[in-house]
């Protein structure tokens, strides 16, 4: 048996501080992933540390620069499971050159409405990220709960 393979995504999102949009991206590649959305990003490399490695992919497949946020909090260290043999950490990031281009792996990528959690959860994700993505949308619901329309 190999050891855990560490996978690292960046929840990109439009602002840091106050997050209203995020970049996710769909995949071409391998077939039985293609078409399904997910956050950008791929494995860590043997020597290199988790937030060089989101960067680095973040570099390579969208063309960008970002500067990383806070971790998604997960229940273990090494991330949130996605197969019995890999996890994801997960980071929120903000560009801070470029513009997104689906470089690598990717044959689309979208700016959704994290207000709009139906539509966010809507799409077809990798099986394994809706938990992620659930917990995503919940930790960035509060700042951005609209006022109480009145009646
Ligand atoms: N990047 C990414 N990978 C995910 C997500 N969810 C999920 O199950 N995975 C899986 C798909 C892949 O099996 C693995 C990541 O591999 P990858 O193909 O993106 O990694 P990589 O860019 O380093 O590619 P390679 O060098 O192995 O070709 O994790 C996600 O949201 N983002």
């Amino acid at each position: 048996m190999t050891g855990l393979i560490q996978v690292v995504g960046g929840a990109v999102v439009d602002n840091l501080a106050q997050p209203a949009a995020m970049l996710v991206a769909r995949r071409s590649a391998p077939e039985h992933l293609a078409g399904l959305w997910e956050f950008p990003g791929g494995k860590v490399e043997p020597g290199e540390e988790p937030e060089t490695a989101l960067v680095r992919e973040l570099a390579e497949e969208l063309g960008i620069d970002v500067r990383l946020g806070s971790e998604l909090p997960a229940e273990e260290p090494q991330g949130w499971p996605l197969n019995g043999r890999a996890s994801m950490r997960v980071w929120f990031a903000e560009v801070t050159r470029g513009e997104a281009m689906p470089l690598e792996d990717h044959d689309e990528l979208r700016w959704v409405d994290l207000r709009n959690r139906q539509a966010v959860l809507g799409l077809p994700w990798i099986p394994a990220d809706y938990p992620i993505v659930s917990a995503l949308l919940d930790s960035v619901a509060v700042p951005l709960q609209e006022p109480l329309a009145k009646d």
